[in-house]
């Protein structure tokens, strides 16, 4: 769920200080975790200093761009960062880390896109609002930008570069805004001449350096897709099929070798994960590249190809490896923090590597590694200096049994100074999708809700992707039941810990976790004791029904594996909480953003009236420059602000449960 995993800063004030003061102070909640139930009544809880919800979110979110990252002369970075509350593209100095704004947009996420291959300009994007009608932009080198896909509806996106650098290419929905035609666009003058008519709404996915190759996705159903390629030197060619098979089979498609000669794809033919493969342009042979005991996320080469940089989903968190194509050894990064790499990207001269470092407890920072000296440089500090990471909870990955003895994976959050004799109250969190993920690693909005001593238990529920196909397709057409089983049965290990309170127990989730949310409310009312809902889809109908015209390219997998409204509309009442509302008993917190294109702010609305009826607490927060995810730090502050507010109210702390009412 894009934008729902925040940071930030500040001290909580009063009460926080009160409460470290009182700790032991004799431990941290590691020590707590390995303690006996009988040393824990001996002790006084070791607990954390508390934090705000502004102090975490002032944290600063920093992401790399996606195209050249490095500025021609591998003196500058392109980042995306949100130091101002908004997002906005920098040129972070690769030396010093000085980071000078780009863009300066006060009210629009503004990400950054690329460098110019050769000069100073660089390629940013923005939508309006949440919309996610994104148009690229070009920002001049004295300062002008310019919209390169004007149109009130158009949707667009960056497709990369030519290898020589005179051109870069577009995907746009402006002829037809259910399918994207791709452009090719002079580095200089920004003239542009149709590359390809998208009659048939593949998904493009990639362009070969050289130009000659256009690699698309057909996504039948989620377990069954084909790849595409076009030949763009053969006037009048159409797409041709590479992956002709029978029964189920995913593909997908990293990106084309540097040279141009193989298309990189992934694939699960061969197993229960997806393994990265080549396909060669000139035999139509293929070959396996990569391959794990987990799906293999991403496959990337530097410009010349003499790096090869692949990651896994190992468990919920990303394994990456860097290979020296020439001596075929891996490379060891030195100098680099413990933590998870993210966006390995190299330097024009391949020198040096930028990339991001993080953990559970830290936020995402950008460092620079130099290969010959194997030392590495922090040019960024995203947490808030105000905020210690001692304070803050590494997650521990844990499987739990569901109602059919099959073990879901979940991601563990114990707060510090949680015990048998400290009983804390929790939360089960789901996220979105379906086929979402939740995964290890910083989260500004588990943090918060986990420093004020809420339990959280991340369920990756059947039908989660990362854990194989056969798990991945076990919630087909069975969402709302089996899923909503998995996530009931989260609930019960959380009550069988020793160190959480059974009696107060919630749910939260966004998007599909938001459903849910409103599905375990509805279906299973005794389980949970809250919910916090954050822009859920209550009525299945409307929202298949309406969906983004963008998304023509994997409707036909979206209603394959949801089903159809048009036929399925019965299944889709009954397994809607919408339709259900009257079962709806505890207080309940529900989240939208207004312009948000795919959960509709009538879902919201109407779940909130539905439950207001029944004399139930509900208390609603509507962003009105919001689309799915909150991108704005003021928002983000304010999201989670209400669901601690809402949480202490309604479920009390772990130092102080709820007074029954008079
Ligand atoms: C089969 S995936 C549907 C699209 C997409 N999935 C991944 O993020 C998505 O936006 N899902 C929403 C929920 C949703 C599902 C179907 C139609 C509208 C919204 C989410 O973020 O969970």
């Amino acid at each position: 769920m894009p934008g729902l995993h925040l940071r930030f800063m500040t001290i909580a004030g009063g009460t926080a200080l009160l409460l470290a003061a009182c700790s032991s102070g004799n431990g941290d909640g590691r020590n707590a975790a390995a303690a006996t139930d009988a040393a824990d009544a001996a002790a006084e809880p070791a607990l954390p200093e508390r934090y705000d919800a502004k102090a975490f979110f002032t944290t600063t979110t920093y992401s790399l761009a996606g195209g050249h990252v490095w500025s021609p002369d591998d003196g500058r970075l392109l980042v995306s960062s949100d130091a101002t509350g908004i997002f906005n593209a920098y040129a972070l100095d690769a030396g010093d880390g000085t980071a000078t704004p780009l863009t300066t947009s006060t009210t629009d996420s503004t990400f950054a896109v690329s460098w110019f291959p050769d000069d100073a300009r660089v390629l940013f994007a923005a939508d309006k609002g949440g919309n996610e009608l994104d148009h690229l932009y070009v920002r001049e080198e004295d300062g002008t930008t310019q919209d390169l896909t004007p149109g009130e509806k158009v949707k667009a996106g960056f497709m990369g570069w030519s290898k020589d650098g005179k051109s870069f290419y577009v995907e746009t929905n402006e002829r037809d805004p259910a399918a994207f035609d791709l452009y090719r666009y002079a580095t200089d003058g920004y003239e542009r001449t149709l590359v390809f008519r998208n009659d048939d709404a593949l998904a493009i996915a990639a362009v070969s350096p050289d130009g000659n190759t256009v690699a698309m996705v057909k996504s039948r159903t989620s377990a069954d897709s084909d790849l595409y390629i076009l030949d763009t030197r053969t006037a009048g060619a159409g797409p041709k099929l590479i992956t002709p098979h029978e029964g189920n089979i995913s593909y997908g498609v990293h990106e084309f070798t540097p040279d141009s000669g193989k298309l990189v794809y992934s694939t699960d033919q061969h197993g229960e994960f997806q393994q990265a493969w080549t396909y060669d342009l000139g035999t139509g042979k293929s070959e396996p590249l990569v391959s794990a005991e987990w799906d293999v996320a991403f496959v990337t080469y530097s410009d010349s190809g003499r790096y090869r940089v692949s990651g896994t989903n190992a468990d919920a968190r990303t394994a990456v490896a860097i290979l020296d194509t020439q001596t075929g050894k891996e490379i060891e990064l030195g100098g680099l923090p413990p933590g998870d790499l993210a966006q390995v990207r190299f330097s024009r001269d391949e020198s040096r590597l930028a990339l991001m470092v993080s953990s559970d407890t830290s936020p995402r920072d950008v460092y620079t590694v130099d290969l010959a000296a194997g030392d590495s440089k922090r040019l960024t500090k995203a947490l808030n200096p105000a905020i210690d990471e001692a304070n803050l909870v590494a997650s521990e990955v844990v499987r739990y049994p569901s109602f059919d003895d099959l073990d879901i994976p979940a991601i563990q959050y114990r707060p510090k100074g949680a015990s048998a004799t400290h009983k804390v109250p929790a939360l089960v969190w789901v996220h979105g999708g379906p086929g979402g993920q939740s995964r290890t690693g910083y989260s500004a909005t588990i943090q918060h809700l986990v420093n004020h001593g809420y339990a959280v238990l991340a369920a990756n529920n059947r039908g989660s992707s990362g854990y194989g196909k056969t798990f991945f397709h076990m919630d087909d057409r069975k969402h709302g039941e089996v899923d909503l089983q998995d996530i009931v049965h989260a609930k019960q290990y959380l009550a069988s810990l020793n160190w959480v309170d059974p009696d107060r127990i919630g749910i939260i989730g966004g998007s599909y976790g938001g459903y849910m949310v409103g599905a375990a409310l509805a279906f299973e009312p005794e389980a949970f004791d809250v919910g916090i809902d954050i822009f859920g889809v209550m009525n299945w109908v409307r929202t298949l029904e309406s969906i983004p015209p963008w998304w023509a390219s994997f409707k036909e997998a979206l209603y394959d594996e949801m089903g159809d409204p048009a036929t399925d509309a019965e299944r889709h009442r009954r397994i809607s909480p919408l339709f259900h509302a009257e079962n709806i008993k505890v207080p309940l917190l529900v989240v939208q953003g207004a312009n948000d294109p795919r959960v509709l702010q009538a879902e919201s609305d109407e779940i909130v009236a539905a439950v207001r009826a029944n004399g139930v607490p509900v208390e609603y927060v509507l962003f009105d420059d919001e689309g799915h995810g909150f991108t704005k730090r003021e928002n983000r502050i304010a999201a989670s602000e209400a669901y601690v507010k809402f949480l202490g109210t309604h479920m009390g702390t772990a130092e102080q449960p709820p007074q029954p009412a008079d």
